[in-house]
């Protein structure tokens, strides 16, 4: 018998519980405020005029609510929400598909947006603009455009990397909004919520342990929190303290500072192997052995934050941060000060 691995049941049950643990209304969404706000706002506004609510992009690291915000937009537009992804979205045809489906005011969530291909993505602008769409049916002398006219949605983008959109798709985008890292506060909060969604034990400073190493980040948080569970189940009595919660995440590699295995080997290879750098992304790619668009969209952006590297003209270069953090002198003191001083 041939076992299918192509989406094994560990990873379909951590969806289900990404799922499970998703807010479903604006109210029950942590932190953000500002974006809050301004999203609350929006949407009383739309659905007051009885229009459907603008075109919105998310934009920001992966796993800090682009989807659960894109959910709970149509939620609060009492609408409807049809999800897909640039990468799959292959043909004019099924765009065309989707978007023949949705009724007024249903959001229309197309996740990884800066990865539409080219064809489609100018299909996405009379939709977006004039709520139409000319597809064209039949092949060679018998080919003719048919226009098929929409109801008013509205598209929700996400993408790590709103740098690489194209102009025309980001300018039809009315309302541009950016997720930040999370505060320790909030992301205190979040465990503690999914902690009690989930049935499970914890201490105010069990979460505040986890949440101190969670990367400023929601989906790593609630991963922490159910890998503390384990050990809390397995090595202790089941509640997780601040002690548990230590133990399991010096288990798991993550450090006092929420860095991981791969944040360590990208500033110890930009440290040891490249002197500190400036070193170009690809060559610290190479080195480390990962994609450098992996390496720039999801490692960088908390490091950077961080104050543990910085993106110069001249390349990558480590900051003093990171030479503290891995107990390391700096090789060459005066290089390096020349180095922080560069700008970006
Ligand atoms: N503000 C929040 N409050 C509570 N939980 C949150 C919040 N933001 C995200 N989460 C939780 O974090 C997890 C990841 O969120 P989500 O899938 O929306 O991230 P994302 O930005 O779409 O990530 P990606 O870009 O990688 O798809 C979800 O399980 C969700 O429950």
């Amino acid at each position: 018998m041939r076992t299918e691995f192509t989406n094994p049941a560990w990873k379909e049950q951590e969806e289900e519980l990404e799922t499970t643990l998703r807010p479903a209304v604006l109210k029950e969404f942590v932190g953000q405020q500002r974006l809050v706000e301004k999203l609350k706002i929006y949407i009383q506004a739309a659905k007051k005029r009885g229009e459907p609510l603008d075109h919105v992009l998310l934009f920001g690291p992966p796993g800090l609510g682009k989807t659960t915000l894109a959910h709970i937009i149509a939620h609060e537009l009492n609408a409807g929400i049809k999800v897909t992804s640039g990468p799959v979205l292959e043909r004019a045809g099924d765009l065309a598909g989707l978007l023949t489906n949705l009724n007024f005011s249903d959001v229309l969530f197309i996740d990884e947006v800066h990865r539409t291909n080219r064809v489609v993505e100018e299909y996405l602008y009379s939709a977006m603009e004039d709520f139409r769409i000319d597809i064209m049916i039949d092949k060679g002398p018998s080919a003719r455009s048919i226009q098929l006219d929409l109801e008013g949605f509205t598209l929700v983008g996400a993408t790590t990397r709103a740098g690489l959109l194209t102009s025309p798709i980001r300018a039809r985008f009315g309302i541009v909004l950016r997720l930040d890292y999370y505060n320790f506060e909030d992301l205190t909060r979040i465990i503690t919520r999914s902690a009690g969604i989930l049935n499970i034990d914890i201490t105010p400073e069990g979460a505040a342990e986890i949440a101190r190493r969670s990367r400023g980040t929601p989906r790593i948080a609630n991963r922490l929190l159910r890998r503390c569970r384990d050990f809390a189940q397995v090595r202790a009595d089941g509640v997780i303290t601040l002690e548990t919660a230590r133990d399991a995440l010096e288990m798991l590699e993550v450090d006092n500072l929420g860095l991981d295995e791969m944040d360590l080997r990208i500033l110890k290879t930009l440290v040891k192997t490249f002197e500190g750098g400036p070193v170009g992304l690809q060559n610290l790619a190479v080195a480390i052995g990962e994609e450098a668009e992996t390496i720039e969209e999801v490692y960088e952006p908390y490091l950077i934050q961080e104050g543990f590297l910085k993106r110069t003209s001249r390349g990558r270069i480590a900051l003093l941060r990171a030479y503290e953090h891995l107990n390391l002198e700096l090789s060459n003191p005066k290089r390096q000060e020349t180095l922080f001083n560069d700008e970006v």
